[in-house]
């Protein structure tokens, strides 16, 4: 068995627990400075979610090229690999968060639960706070890929995370939804 968790360590203790007593070998998977050959831009690597070293170690087994990974969930991270160094990336609010910061720091914007799909202008409050989160999104999306295509006219960004089909507009030959990418990256410590 192998377990990593950005956040519930108790949740670690747990599995390990119980792999133990059915006699079932156990990896707990930390961020580490190099995993696979590939080295972590962090000095302080531990403090890089595990599940961001995850994705990056998924992400070199799909490509060896210039990479963005753009995850987008309760936060909306980006990180760079070159050949195989991790460059580092951005932490951002994701869609959500942005949606009810806006709200709860105004007194008369307000929003429903719609997902949207398709960039264009509002006409209503709500749409207005949907397509503003979408167009941050976009503008994240639209950043790293000004930053990785200075590497390389080759490059590949992968984007995964709840709220990646929100991009989907913008998918392309070396734009690919990849929404495994950190079990992918879990899968390496597998022993063989
Ligand atoms: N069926 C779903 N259940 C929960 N969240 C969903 C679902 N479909 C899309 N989402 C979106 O996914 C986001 C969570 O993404 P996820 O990658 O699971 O988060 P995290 O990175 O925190 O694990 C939420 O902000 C939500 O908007
Ligand atoms: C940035 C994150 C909150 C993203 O988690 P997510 O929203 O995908 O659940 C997580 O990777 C985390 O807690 N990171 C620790 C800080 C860092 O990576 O620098």
């Amino acid at each position: 068995m192998v377990a990593a968790s950005v956040q519930n360590d108790e949740a670690i203790q747990l599995i390990k627990q119980q792999c133990e007593v059915n006699g079932i070998q156990f990896k707990h998977v930390v961020t580490q400075s190099e995993a696979f050959g590939i080295h972590c831009a962090y000095s302080q690597f531990k403090n890089l979610g595990v599940d961001r070293w995850l994705a990056v170690l998924g992400a070199r087994m799909w490509t060896q090229s210039p990479v963005a990974i753009l995850d987008l969930g309760t936060a909306a991270t980006c990180d760079i690999i070159v050949d195989n160094q991790h460059l580092g990336g951005w932490i951002a609010p994701g869609f959500q968060l942005m949606r009810s910061a806006v709200i709860s720091n105004t007194s008369k914007v307000f929003a429903n639960q719609m997902t949207p799909l398709n960039i264009g202008l509002g006409k209503d409050t709500p749409e207005c706070v949907n397509l503003g989160g979408l167009a941050m999104l976009q503008g994240f999306f639209y950043s790293a890929k000004n930053l990785i295509s200075s590497y390389a006219s080759e490059y590949e960004i992968f984007l995964c995370g709840g709220d990646s089909v929100m991009l989907s507009e913008l998918l392309a030959d070396n734009v690919t939804m990849k929404p495994d990418l950190v079990l992918e990256g879990l899968s390496r410590f597998i022993p063989h």
